[in-house]
């Protein structure tokens, strides 16, 4: 079955129908609790603890940063071992609910990217996802750089940090040789994957059918549990859900 792709103007929309007390009746923390899980769940999946516990978080000012926020807290449950970089923190008190609850575990909080990049196995980038827009505004130009240019492999939350939502990878400076190795799309694809080359999972398991016919989507094919589905890139470069297989949770 093939996968519909998601605009970033019908994601904004799609998450406001979500929210509305009387179409999908959710607030906006049990969304980020469910997509910050399944982002923690394809970690699992891509990197289990034998490949290296140690996990560098990088979070954004709005609500992508707050998934990588929860997906930290699920994280260290599970036994990794999170830091986070959030260089420019979220105004908004359900972020500073999130970090107290980290705090609480105590997942240490840096400020420096640079010795947090060297001391990891993983970074999860939660930095910008639909909602990002126009030039790196500072102090993102330089930390993509890095980012980018990271001997260690990331997983992006909903979209590829520095990659319009629509039209892919910048044609020049920072972001337009990033290539994550691991991608979870939040809801639905966004029209970026097109430029995506990796492994591709979806997560976000909070769409009805009568939300996703009218944004032209098919609900994700999630197996038991699993807060996550993996797809594949077939040979007309559309994604495609894989073989059903057994629930590994
Ligand atoms: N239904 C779903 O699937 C759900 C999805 N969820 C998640 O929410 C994500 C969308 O979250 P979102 O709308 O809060 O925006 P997001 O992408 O985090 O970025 C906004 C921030 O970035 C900033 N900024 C923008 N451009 C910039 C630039 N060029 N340079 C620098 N800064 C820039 C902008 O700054 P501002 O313009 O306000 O100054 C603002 O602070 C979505 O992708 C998914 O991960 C779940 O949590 C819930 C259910
Ligand atoms: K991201």
């Amino acid at each position: 079955m093939t996968i519909q792709a998601l605009s970033a103007k019908d994601a904004a929309s799609l998450d406001k129908d979500l929210m509305d007390v009387n179409v999908g009746g959710w607030s906006l923390d049990q969304l980020m609790e469910l997509a910050g899980l399944s982002v923690s769940q394809a970690v699992w999946r891509m990197h289990p603890l034998s490949q290296g516990k140690r996990v560098l978080v990088v979070c954004g000012p709005g609500n992508n940063g707050g998934d990588g926020l929860v997906a930290a807290r699920h994280l260290k449950h599970y036994g990794y071992e999170p830091t986070i970089y959030y260089p420019k923190e979220g105004k908004n008190e359900l972020y500073q609910r999130l970090k107290t609850q980290l705090q609480n575990l105590s997942v240490p909080f840096t400020d420096d990217l640079t010795s947090g990049l060297s001391q990891s196995d993983l970074l999860i980038d939660a930095i910008f996802g639909f909602s990002f827009g126009g030039p790196l505004r500072d102090p993102f130009g330089s930390i993509i750089s890095q980012i980018e240019n990271a001997k260690i492999p990331v997983l992006s939350v909903d979209a590829p940090s520095s990659w319009d939502i629509n039209s892919g990878p910048p044609s020049s400076g920072p972001g337009a040789k990033f290539m994550p190795q691991a991608l979870i799309s939040l809801t639905a694809p966004k029209p970026c994957v097109k430029y995506y080359q990796g492994r591709h999972f979806i997560g976000g398991r909070f769409l009805t059918t009568s939300i996703a016919e009218k944004y032209g989507l098919v609900c994700p094919d999630y197996q038991g549990i699993d807060q996550v589905v993996e797809v594949f890139k077939d040979g007309d470069g559309e994604f495609r859900y894989a073989p059903k297989e057994e629930s590994k949770y």
